[in-house]
Formats: C-alpha cells, structure tokens, sequence
C-alpha cells in the first residue's frame, strides 16, 4: 500500500500509533533460558553446567540446599554475575550475557531481595510514586507523575498487594510482611515480565505466609516468578513446578510431590528434613 494509500485508508493503523510492544519475543519459546552455564569462584564451581528454562507466565519454585548456587544463579541472570561459559537468554531474542545490570531491569527484569529495602519516611503511595519514577522506559519526567493514569496504576498495584487502606500511611509502621508486599508493588510499578524473589517468606507470620502465598500465584499468568525459597511448607502451597539445584546443577525437576519423592533429592536434601 502506498502513503497515499495509506493517508485516504480510515481503517488504517498507523505503526507509531500503536501500542509499544514488549521487545521480548516468546512465541517460539521460553521466557529465560539458560544452557550449560558455569561459573567458578577462585576455582570453585559454584555453577556446573546449569541448565533452566523457564515458561512465559510460569510460577516457578528453585529450592536447594546452602550453598546450592541459588543466589548465584539469580546474580547471573540479572547481569551481577557473568559466567565462565554458557548461554543465558532472555525471549529469543536478547542475550543477556552482552547486556548490563541496568539494561537487563529495564527490559523487564525485576528482582526482590529477601531483605525489604522500602522508603520508611515515605508514605506508601509515595514509595510506589518513586519506583515508577525510576522506570525511564514508562516514566521520562517526574512532572508526569500527577498525570491520572499514573495514579490509577498505583492503586491498581496497592490494590493487587492488599495495602489500599494504608495508601497514605508512612511506610515505617508497615509490619515486616506487608514491607516484602510494597517492595513487590513497586517492582510491580514498573510492569516487569520476569520477577526474581528471594525467599520471600523468611521471618514472616503464618498469616503473612498465606497472603503472600495468595499474592505470588495470583501475579502468575500475567508475568513469570521465580521464587528461591527454603520454606517447604510455602513451596508445597505454591508451587506447580519446582527445580532442585545441588552443587550448581539441576538435580531435580517436577512437582513437589515428584521432587520430594525422588530419591536423589531426598538423599542430598529434603531428607534432612524427613
Ligand atoms: N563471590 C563469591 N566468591 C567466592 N565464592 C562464592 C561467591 N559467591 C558464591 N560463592 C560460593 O558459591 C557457592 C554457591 O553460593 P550461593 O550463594 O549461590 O548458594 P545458595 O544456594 O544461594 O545458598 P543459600 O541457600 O545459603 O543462600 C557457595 O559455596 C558460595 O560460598
């Protein structure tokens, strides 16, 4: 079709007034993929041959033992940590292991550590405000910030993480569960595709557990989670897929009911628990 075609054309979408689609392509695959990647520290392997893939949309459970390489894996993927060898790739379309710590967020990529880092003088509304207002992809100026829409987002978020009621309340009397939640929200802010969670339920109450539970696989679906989590009890109740690591490598894949029932597993791991 030509440009005058184009112009006299009504039903016409024009390419720049379309949405901007995500730049991460999972049409023909997985949303994080990672194959035979090492990584030695002073010449110990703390990841041997690791190999992962993790669906688009996906609620994924990674348990193992101390020293497992669990932190070390997450480091990779968020560009801390690059490995010896491997692939580590993120759609089909980026490779990750050429891409930097801030590129690799602001392609989508949101990790929460298990210690809560929320602004304590700050209200709620306000720590969601500044999350967004790091994310340069969505949020260009800080003026935008009163813009409608951005206030609608966050009530959206405080709504998901079940904080509406203190919107205007200081961070600081927020117990220690409801601060992993708002942390959540603010990766939240910024739309991610990929969340990283870093044992989310350690020190929290069993209520705390079962909300946060209820929040993890209720943000399934709409992006992929992958949570590193020593809690059995917290895994059991969330996960549909979960991936044993020992030494650096996958030993096994499944449900928790197969995982826990594998007899290497419950040699090297759960049968501490047992
Ligand atoms: N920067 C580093 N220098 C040297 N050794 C390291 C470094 N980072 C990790 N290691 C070692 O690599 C191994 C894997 O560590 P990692 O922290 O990834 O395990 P983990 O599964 O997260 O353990 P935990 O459950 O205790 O957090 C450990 O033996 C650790 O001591």
């Amino acid at each position: 079709m030509s440009i005058f075609q184009e112009l006299a054309d009504r039903e016409h979408v024009f390419e720049f007034l379309t949405q901007v689609q995500s730049p991460v392509d999972v049409r023909h695959g997985p949303i994080l993929y990672l194959e035979d990647v090492n990584v030695s520290f002073d010449g110990f392997k703390a990841i041997n041959n690791l190999n992962l893939t993790i669906d688009d949309g996906e609620l994924r459970c990674i348990i193992g033992p101390n020293g497992a390489g669990k932190t070390t894996m997450m480091d990779i993927i968020t560009g801390k940590t690059r490995p010896d060898t491997g692939s580590v790739w993120f759609g089909s379309r980026h490779n990750l292991l050429t891409m930097n710590e801030p590129d690799i967020a602001s392609l989508g990529i949101g990790r929460k550590f298990q210690k809560p880092t929320v602004f304590e003088a700050l209200t709620l509304f306000e720590n969601l405000e500044l999350a967004m207002a790091a994310d340069k992809r969505v949020f260009p100026t800080l003026t935008a910030i009163m813009k409608p829409e951005f206030r609608d987002r966050i009530d959206e978020v405080l709504e998901m993480i079940g904080l509406k009621d203190l919107r205007d309340r200081l961070a600081g009397i927020l117990s220690h569960g409801q601060k992993q939640w708002l942390e959540i929200g603010m990766l939240l802010m910024q739309k991610p595709r990929l969340l990283l969670v870093d044992e989310p339920v350690a020190g929290m109450t069993e209520q705390e557990m079962e909300r946060t539970a209820e929040l993890l696989t209720s943000l399934a679906g709409k992006q992929s989670v992958v949570v590193v989590e020593h809690d059995m009890g917290f895994v059991r109740s969330i996960a549909r897929k979960v991936t044993v690591l020992h030494q650096g490598s996958v030993l096994a894949e499944g449900t928790m009911d197969q995982v826990s029932n594998d007899p290497e597993v419950i040699k090297v791991y759960l049968g501490e628990e047992a």
